[in-house]
């Protein structure tokens, strides 16, 4: 299946932005549960088929082997399938899967070891380490603890059986060759994730910032305000926005060079940021526009904010430059669901309504082109 740059761009530009778990954990089980989800109902299928064959080969058939294969196993995997789909119960999944091929391993033991078949029934337990390893989806250190369980009751119960020598011998051939291949391949898989999963962050530090002041762009701070818009929603608090806009900036490009123009900018960004609190959001929205998501802000504490921030832009030293001053329009979301860009509308209402108040100045909008 070839995909194209131009299909991944369209899909971007159609669905919402989503935010994708950061920690490491969390991305890779993320990553692995297509895998567990479809490795669970394959194996439960081939579980299902095992059984009938078993019941048509093995002579000796006992009751225990139905109960095994065709009833626990199969309601075992079925149950992880389901499971992948009910995040609050993902650890007890993953306990599921460390534990089952334990536990078939070892009831395949104590069926078959002394049956004088076992040779026939023990290719179940290398590619039930390989499974472990390669195929559950289970994380190394995890896979690994159930393989190394698994062996340790294979090989306890092997050095107890009065197996053929020749026999024994290479069945521990196999299932030491099983748990290397089994290990390499679970190793590379990890660290193959580990690179995706750097890169995967580089990828998304690269596409939510703006270069220039480090500062979130505009389609960072559309996920953040939708996260914070929810959060508003469900603890019935207010959010607020604060939009800043430079005053006579091109002056600072045509006096002095675009460079120091972009060094006011960051500048600029370093005051925002040492002058709000640490769960508010800034984002500098292209040119000399900033704006600022406040969440649990009322329009009242807003305008505080903006005020001080007003003084501090206007009593800094930029280097070069000396003296800026910065215009800036604030508004409150007025009721839940308000997009981001209605409220982006009033507050650059104010913002504009401060430029034509002669700058330096901040403006309130709580109802569309109403000022206060
Ligand atoms: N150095 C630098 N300049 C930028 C950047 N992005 C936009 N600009 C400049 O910012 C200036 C914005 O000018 P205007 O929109 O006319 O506004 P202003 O001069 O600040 O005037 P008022 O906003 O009306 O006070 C333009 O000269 C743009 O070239 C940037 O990343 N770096």
């Amino acid at each position: 299946m070839s995909v194209s740059i131009n299909s991944i761009l369209d899909r971007v530009r159609r669905e919402p932005p989503i935010q994708l778990p950061t920690d490491f954990n969390t991305w890779y089980l993320y990553a692995k549960l297509p895998q567990i989800r479809y490795t669970a109902l394959v194996t439960t299928l081939l579980y299902l088929i095992y059984s009938v064959v078993e019941y048509q080969i093995v002579a000796d058939y006992h009751i225990e082997r139905f109960w095994l294969h065709a009833v626990l196993v199969p309601i075992t995997m079925a149950t992880v399938g389901i499971l992948t789909h009910m995040p609050k119960h993902h650890r007890a999944m993953l306990m599921l899967l460390l534990l089952a091929p334990i536990a078939a391993n070892a009831v395949n033991v104590y069926l078959n070891l002394d049956s004088g078949h076992f040779s026939y029934f023990s290719p179940e337990l290398y590619l039930s380490i390989m499974w472990t390893f390669a195929i559950s989806g289970l994380r190394l250190r995890h896979a690994l603890l159930s393989a190394l369980i698994s062996c340790g009751i294979i090989l306890l119960a092997s050095f107890s059986a009065k197996l053929p020598t020749d026999f024994f011998w290479l069945h521990l051939m196999w299932l030491f060759s099983a748990f290397s291949f089994g290990f390499v391949s679970a190793l590379v898989l990890e660290k193959v994730h580990h690179t995706l999963y750097e890169k995967h962050m580089e990828l998304a530090a690269l596409a939510s910032h703006d270069p220039l002041t480090q500062l979130w762009n505009r389609e960072k701070m559309a996920m953040l305000f939708n996260d914070e818009n929810q959060r508003a929603i469900e603890q019935d608090s207010s959010i607020s926005l604060i939009m800043l806009d430079i005053d006579h900036f091109k002056v600072v490009n045509d006096v002095h060079g675009h460079e120091t123009g972009d060094i006011v900018l960051q500048h600029f960004a370093d005051i925002l940021q040492h002058n709000v609190r640490k769960q508010d959001h800034i984002g500098r929205f292209g040119g000399e526009e900033f704006v600022i998501i406040l969440p649990h802000t009322t329009g009242a504490e807003a305008l505080q904010v903006a005020q001080k921030l007003q003084q501090r832009i206007s009593q800094y030293q930029f280097p070069t430059v000396g003296r800026k001053t910065a215009s800036i329009g604030v508004t409150e979301a007025r009721y839940a669901h308000e997009p981001l860009s209605q409220l982006m509308r009033r507050a650059d209402v104010a913002l504009y309504q401060a430029k034509e108040s002669g700058r330096n100045c901040v403006m309130f909008v709580a109802k569309e082109l109403a000022s206060a």
